[in-house]
């Protein structure tokens, strides 16, 4: 069998990793991954005939001449692969990870250090224990700085991705309620997270670098649980932060105005982006930004020229109403800042459309009712809510009199369109799986 260092040699020949015949870059070698419906194995002599200049195995029947590499695992060995790469790399690599605003925070540091340095970082939510050994593996000699973006629903992942990564540089983004089924609930969404701290103390010979919102209370205790060589810290703080700022303007994109505590120069930032909550995404990027030595020039036009995409906290304009489309993703704790930040805006006349949030496993029909609560207490003009959880949730609080309560989506459209809104701020946002893109046609 191919021992990595072998594979790595290759590698630095053909150093384009492919993992799908329908997508075969030339020249690259193919790493025959098992999905649900398909062991890649049988696609081998597939990628090869299509360009691939060796196949990774781990089945030998399919073993057709020395283009084919067997290994005793080829997920295994894709890790092992990247992990042996990073260790070549004396680059900046900041890790992140955190319940939510991850790929928004990746894409705000990468949109800024981008401005100094060729920079990699990770494609759209690609975070997982496949999607960051291919990220890895992209990085090449000419790179500077890679952002690398961590995802977990469980625990342990994170020490995994972190022994991929190896960053030199690492964030929590925050600590919340979501994917609380794998993770057994918030605590353990708290050790979760927390193995990035774990690996950044553990390997603070090599002196890693934390940056810490010190607003954030639970991120605080977790830091100052662990021996951590080097914090930096961000947040509202001026004695102990590096950065910190302040929303100026929320109506509805956000201009923030920061300030470097180490200058006490103030600076003012036009950003794209709504939500209160991305004020701390957006601090993290200045303060990383500042302590790579970046000018405050160069850390504002990143900030302003990011755009978020694939309708996380997206402003669409209609001819009618102004719709912020939030269905990306939804949890409790992103609900609450969400619901938090419509109360707050300023607008004429105020709705909400909420779809079920997944992943909630035993403390579903308690978080689905705590945020009927808070849309209750929230002060909007409409409160709709769409879903099974939801519904059965109001069932028990009997808000369903107050309120429009819908099953499904279809119900909710076919409503929607005899009752159209119109002349107002509509907040959307629901989990993936409830696919509320389905309703921006409506408005
Ligand atoms: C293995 C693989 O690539 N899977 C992708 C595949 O899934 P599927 O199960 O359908 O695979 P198949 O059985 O069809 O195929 C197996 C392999 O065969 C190849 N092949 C197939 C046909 C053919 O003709 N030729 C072939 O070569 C094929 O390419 C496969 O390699 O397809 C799905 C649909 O496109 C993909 O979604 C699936 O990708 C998997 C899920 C994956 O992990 N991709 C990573 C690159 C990745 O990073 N994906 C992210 C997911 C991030 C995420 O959800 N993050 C969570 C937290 C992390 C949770 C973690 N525990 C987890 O479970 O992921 C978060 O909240 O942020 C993404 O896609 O966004
Ligand atoms: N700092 C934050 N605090 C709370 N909620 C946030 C924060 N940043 C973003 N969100 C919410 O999370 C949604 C998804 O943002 P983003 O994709 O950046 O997060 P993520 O952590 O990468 O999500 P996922 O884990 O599903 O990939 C946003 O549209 C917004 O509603
Ligand atoms: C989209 C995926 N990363 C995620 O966040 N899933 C939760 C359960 C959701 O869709 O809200």
């Amino acid at each position: 069998m191919i021992t990595t260092k072998q594979l790595y040699n290759l590698y630095l020949q053909y150093p384009v990793i492919s993992t799908d015949t329908r997508k075969i870059a030339p020249r690259s070698l193919f790493f025959a991954l098992k999905g649900d419906k398909f062991d890649a194995n049988t696609f081998a002599k597939q990628a090869i005939e299509a360009g691939a200049a060796y196949a990774v195995i781990d089945n030998g029947a399919y073993q057709l001449g020395d283009r084919y590499l067997l290994v005793e695992d080829v997920l295994t060995t894709l890790q092992d692969l990247a992990r042996h790469h990073r260790r070549q790399l004396t680059i900046p690599v900041i890790g992140l990870t955190g319940t939510n605003g991850k790929t928004t925070t990746k894409e705000l540091i990468n949109a800024v250090l981008s401005q100094h340095f060729k920079t990699q970082a990770t494609q759209g939510n690609l975070n997982n224990h496949i999607g960051v050994p291919l990220t890895i593996l992209t990085i090449d000699t000419t790179h500077e700085a890679a952002v690398i973006e961590m995802g977990a629903n469980h625990q342990k992942e994170i020490e995994l991705l972190c022994s991929i990564s190896q960053p030199s540089h690492g964030l929590i983004t925050n600590v919340g309620k979501a994917h609380l089924e794998g993770f057994g609930g918030i605590e353990g969404v708290k050790k979760g997270k927390g193995e990035l701290y774990d690996y950044l103390a553990s390997h603070s010979a090599e002196n890693k670098i934390a940056f810490v919102n010190s607003d954030d209370a639970v991120l605080m205790e977790m830091a100052n649980a662990r021996d951590l060589q080097t914090v930096i810290y961000y947040g509202n703080n001026k004695t102990n932060s590096l950065i910190s700022g302040i929303i100026v303007e929320n109506a509805p994109l956000l201009t923030v105005q920061w300030t470097n505590n180490k200058t006490e120069e103030n600076y003012t930032v036009k950003t794209q982006l709504t939500g209160a909550y991305n004020l701390s995404n957006i601090l993290v990027a200045i303060c990383i930004g500042t302590y790579l030595n970046l000018t405050a020039a160069e850390i504002n036009a990143g900030i302003e020229n990011y755009q978020p995409k694939n309708n996380r906290s997206q402003i669409v304009q209609t001819a009618t109403n102004t719709l912020i489309c939030d269905y990306y993703n939804a949890n409790p704790s992103s609900m609450f800042v969400a619901i938090e930040n419509i109360g707050k805006i300023d607008a004429k006349r105020r709705v909400l459309i909420l779809g079920d949030m997944f992943e909630m496993g035993q403390e579903s029909a308690a978080e689905h009712a705590a945020v009927i609560r808070k849309a209750m207490d929230t002060p909007v003009d409409e409160r709709i809510f769409i879903g099974k959880d939801f519904t059965a949730a109001a069932e028990k609080t009997g808000d369903e009199k107050t309120n429009r309560f819908y099953l499904t989506a279809e119900d909710a459209i076919a409503d929607l369109k005899a009752n159209p809104i119109k002349n107002s701020t509509i907040l959307i946002k629901g989990s993936r799986g409830m696919a509320l893109e389905r309703l921006v046609e409506l408005f």
